[in-house]
């Protein structure tokens, strides 16, 4: 129960919730506990009528009828408590659940990059869902049913053993037993219906990596293969399903039989202390509507200490995410005006997870309003300079000022408030393109999404679309061509209007003539505001205030377009090679 503790800060938040469920639950199992006692009382009015104690059988009548009134009243007051009774406790699981997926949620969006490379997806959504999940049932149900047993036990063995203690204790032997057989089926259940669950998010990831790859699977004729895999997927599921299918029919026959159980110790023992003048009929006949009255409860002690288990062991990996304090933390409290002035000084990275130096002692400066080129052969380190001036990672060694300040003294809200971003693999979401262009700018005015769409070369393309501006993108915006993406991801960055701009190699989806054409736009845009080009074009290089070369993490030169093209070294050779390509186009 040392995780559950968690949750106590939401109990503790819906407490009145709580306290008027658990007496609701008290009053609701002691008017429940009103029906054997009626029906025992009028079972002794007819017998002692039939024995001649009762003589006028008006008074039967009577009586008969006030315990069927008391019956019916006591059935309704149940009902309608049982119904309050689940809406108190079962609604503050569903408040506790929704508090925590909020929780949890708001956690991942603090959590560093580093956080997202060591975990999978599919682990972070199932913590969020199946784990939430199995804690609710702790937090609804399980509580919910543990009071009621709790309630319903107390009260009826003491009206029990009131009546007859000898019949009383012989009853309640074979609950113990009923009790630890369902704990022990519940727990095999429990396993399996994890093993059930395992092969059903294998069975989804399966069938979502293969259609998401469908074009890769059809041109390399795999559709039979493919098929075959998920045939033996599914039928190792199927015969888990089965397994879960075989003990689960174990339940109710159980159930059943231990019940008899009692009836025929009620009856054989109760028969007997008849027989013998201790005890009523009436007695004989209540006690057997209090055993099937307790044979449910009794059997959710073993449902409920399984659920609790499997809430421990969900609240424990929950636990395990909420307890990581974010790599990147915004340590400055005050607001930062970000100009946009960069220095890198001595910069060296390494990333963590694959040990890769991606950069070494790289230096540059660029002024608020400066235009800086980065290029460099693949893997040379072009994307993690953008990533660390993004605070996306935290340097190793050397100083990298924002403003002249290190830029973890920063506010990190302000700094990626002031970033636009344009990544090289455009991710787009399963919206509109309207929304997704205004997500840099939730306040944009439909004449600023258009214009924004028309400086990324991409106006013409989405009113081609015959829902124009509403078209709703596929997941991962498959409706658009690699270059529509790409420029649709830049207008989203454009639209934001922020003081400093990163483009990494968004462009090399779009051909050369409507690159030229974004360029310029870009260049009246950015003009005043800081911008970095990652780029393998020189078309995209050459009118920036400064371009370094990287290779292997190194700057292996610096200095303008004029400059770099009259020394020998990669730009050079990259200008030769690109010159000579276009004129042969
Ligand atoms: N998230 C990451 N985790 C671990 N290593 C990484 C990560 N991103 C990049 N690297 C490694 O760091 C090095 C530099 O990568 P980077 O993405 O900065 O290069 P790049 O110049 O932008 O390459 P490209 O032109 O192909 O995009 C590469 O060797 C790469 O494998």
């Amino acid at each position: 129960m040392k995780e559950l503790k968690h949750l106590n800060k939401y109990f503790l938040k819906y407490k009145w919730k709580v306290i008027i469920g658990i007496i609701i639950t008290i009053v609701s199992k002691i008017f429940l506990l009103f029906t054997p006692e009626l029906i025992g009382s009028s079972i002794d009015v007819v017998d002692d009528f039939r024995k001649g104690i009762i003589t006028d059988v008006s008074v039967v009548k009577t009586e008969l009828l006030i315990n069927i009134l008391y019956i019916i009243g006591a059935a309704i007051i149940t009902g309608i408590l049982t119904f309050f009774m689940r809406q108190t406790i079962i609604n503050v699981s569903r408040y506790i659940e929704y508090d925590l997926k909020n929780e949890i949620y708001q956690q991942y969006q603090r959590l560093s990059l580093n956080f997202y490379k060591k975990n999978r997806t599919g682990d972070l959504m199932n913590r969020i869902s199946e784990d939430v999940n199995s804690v609710r049932m702790y937090a609804g149900p399980a509580i919910m049913y543990s009071i009621n047993t709790i309630t319903l036990f107390v009260i009826a063995i003491f009206f029990m053993y009131r009546q007859a203690p000898t019949l009383t204790l012989y009853t309640i032997i074979p609950l113990p037993i009923l009790s630890v057989i369902i704990y022990k089926l519940s727990k095999t259940i429990h396993k399996r219906s994890t093993i059930v669950q395992q092969y059903l998010s294998k069975l989804s990831s399966f069938t979502q990596e293969t259609f998401s790859g469908i074009a890769i699977i059809k041109s390399y004729g795999m559709e039979q293969q493919s098929a075959l895999n998920f045939d033996e997927l599914a039928t190792e599921s199927r015969e888990k399903q089965l397994d879960l299918v075989r003990i689960n029919a174990f339940f109710f026959p159980m159930m059943i039989l231990l019940i008899g159980l009692s009836n025929l110790i009620v009856i054989y023992v109760g028969g007997l202390q008849y027989i013998s003048g201790e005890i009523s009929l009436g007695v004989i006949t209540k006690f057997i509507i209090y055993v099937n009255m307790l044979t449910w409860p009794v059997a959710t002690v073993g449902w409920v200490t399984s659920i609790v288990q499997t809430a421990e062991a969900s609240q424990n990996r929950i636990n395990e995410f909420l307890k990581i304090s974010p790599e990147i933390q915004n340590k400055a409290t005050l607001p930062s005006d970000i100009k946009g002035a960069i220095t890198f000084k001595n910069v060296s990275f390494t990333y963590d997870d694959t040990n890769i130096q991606a950069l070494k002692d790289v230096s540059f400066t660029l002024k608020g309003g400066e235009t800086l080129a980065v290029i460099g052969k693949t893997g040379s380190g072009k994307s993690t300079i953008l990533d660390l001036i993004g605070r996306l990672y935290d340097i190793d060694s050397g100083e990298l000022l924002i403003d002249g300040q290190p830029i973890d003294q920063v506010n990190l809200d302000d700094l990626r408030d002031a970033i636009g971003y344009v990544p090289q693999d455009a991710f787009l979401f399963s919206d509109t393109i309207n929304n997704n262009i205004k997500f840099g700018k939730e306040d944009a005015t439909h004449q600023q999404v258009i214009q924004a769409a028309k400086h990324a070369q991409v106006h013409k393309n989405i009113i081609g679309f015959s829902k124009g501006y509403e078209t709703v993108l596929g997941e991962r915006g498959i409706t658009l061509s690699g270059g529509q993406k790409q420029r649709v991801s830049i207008a989203r960055a454009i639209i934001k209007d922020p003081q400093i701009l990163l483009f990494d190699d968004c462009l090399s989806a779009v051909d050369t003539e409507t690159e030229e054409k974004i360029l310029n736009n870009l260049k009246k845009l950015t003009a005043g505001k800081t911008t970095i080009i990652v780029s393998h074009r020189i078309s995209a290089a050459k009118n920036a205030d400064k371009i370094i070369i990287l290779d292997a993490g190194k700057i292996v030169q610096a200095g303008t377009h004029e400059t770099l093209i009259e020394t020998d070294g990669y730009y050079k050779n990259l200008y030769e090679k690109q010159l000579s390509e276009s004129s042969n186009a």
